[in-house]
């Protein structure tokens, strides 16, 4: 979602700009705050992994591309998303000029590590401008910095910023202007300065101009150590850890309740209110069946899935994530993962897309290639509206000692989900590819408190994109749905209820020969075709499938109870535990494609996925039944 180049001027040369600089010292809020733009800001090293494009406007109304770039640590590229920063750089890639200047972004309290990489940049004899960011910590930590000293010392201008608030970009802007009006050198070509310096001369020269611009920055101390001996203790990190992601799962249930009734009873009264005051007729059958107990009834799962973020970006930005990844980095090394692995894993709760592209970060590729095969068992928020229906009509509201069992439930499908993707990994390291462990190199960020307005604009993005998919391509299924659902109409003197004659029954009761060992009736087997482009859309097909076999009531607010009432207690856990493995979701599959550039993984990933869950849900069917549910 980068911004749009809408409104420049299609005549006016546009300037590239690009944002450079170590991971996580603010470029891309700082290219949200030049730009506009949406894109995702977290307190760890490697939140993004492509570069991204917007544009600014300078005072004189030319408009400025700005490219933003996965941070690097040195111009020599260890992992492939420092390997695109580099190509960007170098005009390498397809179809694109090198940027015109450089912003070399810095984070202000680590200039010993940032300034490496400025000395690299400034080689390259580009014009530059270097941002010294996050200036409001730097002074919350009583660094001095002379910002005119540093200026001489690199040879190029130096900007205060604080990315986060409105501070220090149009300064930005206008030093941009200036270094345009100068006017550019007349070819990109790289001229390198010299020879290459080694790593020792880089850093003997970062600690000379140090010592000159900031003499007390080796002295400014840290104060999260005390902190980092609880939360990285092996017992105490670990047992803090468990608390506070079962704390999570609670909270996505009990804090849901009131909006979720809420919503539920909007839904009803629309279906109602449709039902009288239309006529009867396939329109608005159309309505009530396909779009209002089919969309309507994933929309109900939207107060879940924003508790289900807001705690996701507290842990992202207060800068716990890294930390836990070392925590169980000994762990995941056991199962042959390596550490780097935690984040894309993490991020493969939201959905497995980004995750399974947040591995670029990972430099081995057999490490990397794991942790994409392992991603999509990571309970992706597509399938929690299928997980709280089921639990919804299935478990009881009971308390269990001070918890809520259908908090638990969930907490165990997700548990389910994280163990069965260790196992599999550690099957797919032994027999598939063998590589050896290795120690988990990753850099600590400083705990933030997290800032509202990124909190909020994060949990606004995810209430836009949950529902631009409800709107768009949940919305189109539903509608398919409800045609292949409703015609062709039943031949006269039928007596069932007419959707058994249309496309989608017949569909249904073909499919039903493959599902039905695993308990799953004809109604379930058409909801997991549609489910294939979307999993949530799996609830809005049962609820237009039973709100067109309910003999035209609308289901809207009652499909839980329904299901309740017609589906054995073993058909429900069946169905929980093949959407624990869950292989249908198109768009992963592309994204595997695209990242491991070749088909032979995504088709490897599909074909494993299925059998585990057509076995999952085989063994949990028969067991159930044979404990009598
Ligand atoms: N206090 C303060 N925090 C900042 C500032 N700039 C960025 N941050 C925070 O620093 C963290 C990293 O910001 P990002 O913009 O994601 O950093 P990045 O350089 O794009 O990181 P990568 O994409 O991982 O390379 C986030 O938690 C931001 O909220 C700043 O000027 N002041
Ligand atoms: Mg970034």
């Amino acid at each position: 979602m980068s911004a749009s180049h809408a409104h420049a001027d299609p005549h006016a040369p546009s300037w590239i700009v690009a944002l450079v600089g170590n991971p996580n010292c603010g470029k891309t809020a700082l290219f949200n705050l030049l730009t506009g733009a949406r894109q995702k800001v977290a307190n760890y090293a490697g939140v993004t992994v492509e570069r991204k494009v917007g544009t600014a406007r300078l005072r004189s109304g030319q408009a400025l591309s700005v490219v933003d770039l996965p941070g690097a640590y040195s111009l020599t590229p260890a992992t492939p998303d420092e390997q695109v920063t580099l190509e960007v750089i170098e005009g390498r890639r397809h179809g694109e000029a090198a940027p015109d200047a450089i912003v070399a972004v810095v984070d202000a309290t680590n200039l010993r590590m940032n300034l490496r990489l400025v000395l690299e940049l400034k080689r390259l004899g580009r014009p530059m401008i270097v941002a010294l960011n996050m200036a409001d910590v730097a002074r919350a930590e009583g660094l001095v910095i002379d910002v005119k000293k540093l200026s001489q010392e690199l040879g190029c201008a130096v900007v205060e910023t604080v990315a986060v608030k409105h501070d220090g970009h149009a300064q930005l802007l206008a030093e941009l202007e200036r270094e345009f009006a100068a006017g550019l050198p007349p070819t990109h070509e790289e001229k390198l300065v010299g020879d290459a310096p080694s790593s020792a001369d880089l850093q003997r020269e970062v600690r000379r101009i140090l010592a000159s611009v900031a003499p007390n920055a080796m002295k400014v101390q840290r104060f999260h150590h005390r902190l980092d001996g609880v939360v990285m203790h092996p017992v105490w990190g670990l047992a803090l850890l468990a608390a506070m992601l079962f704390l999570i799962f609670q909270a996505v249930f009990s804090w849901a309740n009131v909006p979720m009734d809420a919503i539920k009873a909007g839904m009803a009264n629309l279906g109602a209110w449709t039902t009288a005051h239309m006529a009867e007729g396939p329109l608005r059958s159309l309505l009530v069946d396909g779009v209002i107990a089919g969309a309507g009834s994933v929309i109900v799962f939207l107060p879940q899935i924003l508790i289900l973020f807001l705690f996701i970006l507290l842990l992202e930005d207060s800068g716990y994530l890294p930390r836990a990844a070392f925590l169980l980095d000994n762990i995941m090394g056991k199962v042959g993962l390596s550490g780097r692995a935690f984040i894309p894993l993490l991020s493969s709760f939201a959905c497995a897309i980004p995750g399974i592209m947040a591995t670029r970060t990972i430099a081995n590729w057999r490490d990397r290639l794991a942790t994409i095969m392992i991603a999509p068992l990571m309970t992706c928020s597509a399938r929690l509206p299928v997980y709280a229906l089921l639990i919804g009509a299935f478990v009881p509201d009971r308390a269990v000692g001070p918890f809520n069992l259908r908090g638990l439930t969930l907490f165990a499908l997700y548990v389910a989900g994280v163990v069965s993707a260790m196992a599999v990994a550690w099957i797919f390291k032994r027999v598939w590819m063998k590589s050896s462990y290795q120690p988990l190199m990753l850099e600590l960020p400083p705990y933030r408190v997290p800032g509202l307005r990124n909190l909020v604009l994060g949990l606004w993005e995810r209430a836009r994109i949950f529902l631009r998919r409800v709107g768009t391509i949940i919305f189109s299924l539903m509608v398919i749905l409800w045609f292949l659902s409703t015609y062709p109409a039943p031949p006269a003197g039928a007596t069932g209820p007419a959707i058994q004659y249309s496309i989608a029954g017949l569909l249904g009761q073909a499919l039903q020969h493959v599902f039905a060992p695993l308990g799953f009736n004809w109604q379930i087997s058409v909801a997991l075709v549609p489910g294939l482009a979307a999993r949530e859309v799996a609830v809005g097909a049962l609820g237009t499938v039973y709100s067109l076999s309910a003999a035209g009531e609308s289901v809207a607010d009652t499909l839980a109870p329904v299901i309740a009432q017609g589906w054995s207690l073993a058909t429900a856990y069946a169905l929980l535990a093949w959407y624990v493995f869950a292989p249908q979701c198109i768009s992963t599959l592309a994204v595997v494609r695209r990242e491991t550039n070749s088909w032979r993984y995504p088709v490897l990933m599909a074909a494993y996925l299925f059998v585990l869950a057509y076995v999952a849900a085989f063994v949990t069917y028969r067991v159930t039944l044979w404990l009598g549910g």
